[in-house]
C-alpha cells in the first residue's frame, strides 16, 4: 500500500509531524475521555426524531458530532448548545423536526463519518425535498450501496446529481416526508451502521421496520444491541429474538434526558499506554453496565498480560513485565489499538473477524501492515484480519491516512519505541480533539516521558 503524500494545511504547507513522546519509565495517571461517538450520535438521531425536545449530557464535541448536528439541522432539527457538567464541553438540547409543507432543497456533508454518512438518508426520507449527501475524498469510497438499495426498496428515490443509479456518495435523497415501512431484506456484511441506521428511524415508518439481513455474518454486533438497548430506552418496541432479524413496531420516540457515557473506544490508547509504558492507568466512570465495544478492553487487556480491575467505577489496568500475544477475534472500531500493542508483544498475534476494517476510514488492514511493517515490525495480512509476528521496531513516521485510530496507534508505538513520529496528529479531531493534550497530560502525570529530539513531543504542534 502506498502512504498518501504528506498532509498540508490550507495554504499547502506541509504539516509538520507530531512527535510521539517515548515513556522511558511507567505512567501512572488517572485519565478521563470525552462522550462516546456512537452514543452521541444515536442520541442526536432519536432526538430530532422525537416527540418532544430532548437534552444529551456531556456529549461528545468533536468532527462528528459537529457533522451529524449540522447534518440534523439542515433537516429542519433546532440544536442549541446549554452549558453542563461534563468536562470536554457543553450539553445539547435539540428540538425535532417536522417534514415541511413545502418541499426544499439540502447538502449534507458527510466528512469520513460512517454514522453521517449511514444514519442520516433514512432521516432524509422523512423530509419534504431532495437531500445531497456527500464528503471527505475516502467517503466516496465506504460502502453505501446497502442503505441506497434499502431507500429504493423502501420506495424512496435515491439518485446521482446527474441522474444515474449510485452506489456511493455522492447522491441525492428525495423525501416525501413519509416512507410506508414494513418487511425490509438487506445484505449488511460491510459495515453493522447499515442494520443501525434502518433501525433507528423504522419507529417512523407508518408501518415500522421488519429488516432482515441476508448474505455473510453481520459485524460489530455489539453496535447493533446499543442501537436496540438506546431505542428501547426512549419507548421503542424493538423484537431482536430471532439472529438476523428485527422487528421495530411503529410508534412515537420518547423526549428524552440523557447523559452520555465516556467513549470506551477511545479510552483504549490510553489503557494500552499501561502496557507499552509498563506502567498503571486508571479511567472513573466506568460504566458498570454498558453496551459499547469498548467494555471488551478488560477482557482484552487481562489476557494481554495486564492486571485489570474495575472497583468503585474506576477501572485500573498495570501493564505486565511483557505483552503477551493472542488470537483476538472479532474486535471492531478497537482492532487499530489492539494491533498496535501486538506489535509490541512479545509473541505472535492473529486478528481474526474484521475483513471489513477495509471499508472504515481508510482500509486498515492495508494501512496497519504498511505503518508496522515500515518501523521494522512484522505483520501481515489475511483474509479477514491480521497476523502480527514479534520484531525489532525502530524510530520513523507512522501515516495516518485521516484515519483518528492510526494515529493514535502510533502514539502507542511512540511509547515504547523512541524516535516515533505521527503524520498529521490533527486526525483525531474526529471523535477526540484533545487528543495531544490528554495524552500530554498523562504522562505528565507520573512518568520520565521524553520528548523527541526537538523538545516538541508530548504537546500538539499543529
Ligand atoms: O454504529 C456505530 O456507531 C459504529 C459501528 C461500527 O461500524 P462497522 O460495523 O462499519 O464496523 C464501528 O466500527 C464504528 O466505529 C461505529
Ligand atoms: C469505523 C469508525 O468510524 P465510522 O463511524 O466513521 O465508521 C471508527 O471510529 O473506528
Amino acid at each position: 500500500m502506498t502512504a498518501p503524500a504528506a498532509a498540508r494545511d490550507e495554504s499547502g504547507t506541509p504539516v509538520q509531524h507530531w512527535h510521539a513522546p517515548f515513556a522511558a519509565g511507567p505512567v501512572d495517571a488517572t485519565v478521563t475521555v470525552p462522550g462516546s461517538k456512537s452514543l452521541t450520535n444515536r442520541y442526536l438521531v432519536l432526538a430530532a426524531l422525537a416527540d418532544g425536545p430532548s437534552r444529551l449530557r456531556a456529549p461528545l464535541h468533536s468532527r462528528d458530532s459537529a457533522l451529524m448536528i449540522d447534518a440534523l439541522r439542515q433537516l429542519g432539527a433546532t440544536i442549541t448548545e446549554v452549558p453542563g457538567d461534563g468536562a470536554f464541553g457543553p450539553d445539547l438540547e435539540v428540538l425535532p423536526f417536522h417534514a415541511a409543507a413545502e418541499a426544499s432543497r439540502t447538502r449534507i456533508d458527510c466528512g469520513l463519518a460512517g454514522t453521517v454518512m449511514r444514519f442520516v438518508p433514512p432521516l432524509a426520507a422523512l423530509r419534504n425535498g431532495a437531500s445531497l449527501f456527500d464528503g471527505d475524498p475516502h467517503a466516496r469510497k465506504r460502502p453505501m450501496g446497502t442503505i441506497i438499495e434499502a431507500l429504493k426498496a423502501l420506495g424512496v428515490a435515491v439518485a446521482a446529481e446527474d441522474g444515474s443509479a449510485p452506489s456511493s456518495l455522492p447522491f441525492a435523497v428525495e423525501g416525501t416526508g413519509t416512507v410506508r415501512g414494513g418487511h425490509l431484506v438487506i445484505d449488511a456484511s460491510a459495515s453493522s451502521q447499515f442494520v443501525s441506521a434502518l433501525l433507528l428511524v423504522g419507529a417512523r415508518f407508518d408501518e415500522g421496520l421488519h429488516l432482515e439481513h441476508v448474505g455473510k455474518p453481520v459485524p460489530s454486533l455489539d453496535h447493533i444491541n446499543m442501537t436496540v438497548d438506546v431505542l428501547r430506552g426512549v419507548g421503542v418496541s424493538v423484537d431482536d429474538s430471532v439472529p438476523n432479524h428485527w422487528v421495530v413496531a411503529p410508534g412515537p420516540i420518547r423526549a428524552f434526558d440523557q447523559r452520555i457515557e465516556q467513549d470506551l473506544s477511545n479510552a483504549g490508547p490510553f489503557l494500552a499506554a499501561a502496557l507499552a509504558s509498563k506502567g498503571t492507568v486508571r479511567i472513573p466512570n466506568w460504566p458498570a453496565e454498558t453496551q459499547q465495544v469498548g467494555d471488551l478492553w478488560r477482557g482484552i487487556l487481562a489476557r494481554m498480560g495486564a492486571k485489570v480491575s474495575l472497583a468503585d467505577g474506576v477501572l485500573t489496568v498495570t501493564g505486565g513485565p511483557e505483552i503477551r500475544g493472542g488470537v483476538f477475534a472479532d474486535t471492531s472500531e478497537l482492532a487499530p489499538t489492539v494491533a498496535a500493542l501486538c506489535a509490541l508483544a512479545s509473541g505472535p498475534s492473529r486478528l481474526t473477524g474484521i475483513a471489513h476494517l477495509r471499508g472504515h476510514e481508510t482500509d486498515r488492514l492495508a494501512a496497519l501492515v504498511t505503518e508496522i511493517n515500515r518501523l521494522g515490525g512484522d505483520a501481515e495480512e489475511t483474509n479477514d484480519g491480521l497476523v502480527i509476528r514479534p520484531a525489532a521496531l525502530h524510530a520513523g513516521v507512522v501515516h495516518s491516512y485521516a484515519d483518528h485510530r492510526m494515529a493514535t496507534a502510533g502514539a502507542i508505538l511512540g511509547l515504547a519505541v523512541p524516535g516515533v513520529q505521527v503524520e498529521d496528529i490533527a486526525t483525531t479531531a474526529k471523535t477526540m480533539p484533545d487528543f495531544p493534550e490528554l495524552w500530554a497530560a498523562m504522562l505528565s502525570q507520573g512518568s520520565s516521558a521524553q520528548p523527541g529530539p526537538e523538545g516538541r513531543g508530548s504537546g500538539a504542534e499543529h
